[in-house]
């Protein structure tokens, strides 16, 4: 999620949206090996549904019912959907309506915003794909678009599509809306813990980074043999999606086990993330989730993933960790997990299960 340096590439993969228009089949680096295959007939997930109402939550620190609802979703599936979040549903529609303007726009314009660096070297920012780090590779049914929106000045402009016009200032509102709700969760989050409420708010303060990433994924005619985008973990302190609200397709594992997350009208999906693993010495996970595609319609979602600042330290924290309860976790520097997730991504694998004492 953070490889700041461009990065050669062992080769470039197509823009999937371009490729499934001349292809019967998807190609063999986009079929995922048998055993991994994503089952079809996924699990509905249980009852009760996870969803938190945000504007029943008292002030933090206070009990209610809503407040031990939220901490046993996270504690079942590290996730939530969130209603009652303040932003209305008109603005929600803008915002799913410029995602899927940027996509129907010729490649050549989306191409403007390119994440390859003469068409060469790989960098995060932009529009593509993943990188590419080895010939064996899965390669995952989506494109995306992958921007930074906080720090305010680490902002990059020229990689802001200029169309639909309306694309920049919708993404500006979003950013600050959304993150009243990543900071109404984590000053609940930091309570939970005995914390002071401000803990989690703050490391996501200042030189603290957000990304924005626009996926796109495209029907696929056999999408029992692809992943819209492989089983992971997001690196963050906390996530909050945006999900098509016409097409399922984000699975979400429990005990071994696939759920498909249900689409609730408006709600905004948020989970923990692997900082917020370590930073709670475990005490939340971060889930492992998936997208799955389908042969009929194309999906999109907006991620905006809130990480610490790059510079800092990510371990438990010191009061969360006695002799009862040791650190379970290594510490690292905030950006090195970051470049960690990102090649670990690629391979397939956890990186915070590498972490793990
Ligand atoms: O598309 C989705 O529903 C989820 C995307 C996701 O998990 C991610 O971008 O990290
Ligand atoms: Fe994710």
């Amino acid at each position: 999620m953070a490889c700041e340096e461009p990065s050669k590439i062992v080769n470039i993969p197509s823009i999937v949206q371009e490729l499934v228009t001349c292809v019967q089949e998807p190609p063999s680096q986009y079929v995922v090996p048998e055993q991994n295959r994503p089952d079809m007939a996924c699990y509905e997930m249980p009852d009760p549904i996870p969803i938190i109402d945000l504007s029943c939550l008292p002030a933090p620190g206070n009990s209610s019912d809503e407040v031990d609802k939220m901490q046993s979703a996270l504690k079942n599936w590290g996730l939530f959907l969130a209603v009652g979040h303040g932003i209305e549903p008109s603005f929600l529609g803008e915002v799913m309506k410029v995602t899927r303007e940027f996509y129907k726009l010729p490649q050549e314009e989306k191409q403007k915003y390119s994440n390859l660096v003469d068409g060469q070297e790989f960098r995060m920012e932009g529009y593509g794909n993943d990188i590419v780090v080895s010939e064996k590779q899965t390669l995952d049914w989506s494109d995306r678009l992958y921007l930074v929106v906080e720090p305010e000045s680490r902002r990059i402009y020229s990689m802001w599509p200029a169309h639909p016009p309306s694309f920049r200032d919708i993404l500006c509102e979003y950013t600050v809306r959304c993150r009243e709700i990543a900071s109404l969760v984590l000053r609940h989050l930091a309570k939970m813990l005995d914390l002071h409420e401000d803990y989690f708010v703050e490391m996501i303060e200042e030189d603290a980074v957000t990304y924005a990433r626009f996926n796109y994924y495209p029907p696929c005619p056999k999408p029992d043999q692809v992943l819209g985008l492989k089983p992971h973990t997001d690196a963050t302190v906390i996530t909050v999606v945006f999900i098509d609200d016409n097409v399922s397709g984000l699975q979400v594992e429990k005990n071994g086990v696939w759920y498909k997350v249900p689409i609730v009208p408006n709600a905004l999906l948020v989970n923990t993330g692997d900082a917020m693993e370590i930073l709670s010495n475990g005490f939340f996970k971060s889930p492992v989730h998936r997208a799955v595609t389908n042969a009929e319609q194309d999906r999109v979602s907006l991620v905006m993933f809130y990480t610490a600042d790059p510079e800092s330290e990510l371990e438990p924290v010191p009061e969360l960790v006695d002799k009862k309860r040791p650190a379970r976790y290594r510490k690292i520097k905030t950006k090195d997990y970051l470049t960690k997730l990102f090649e670990t991504f690629a391979e397939g694998t956890l990186v915070i299960d590498t972490m793990k004492i």
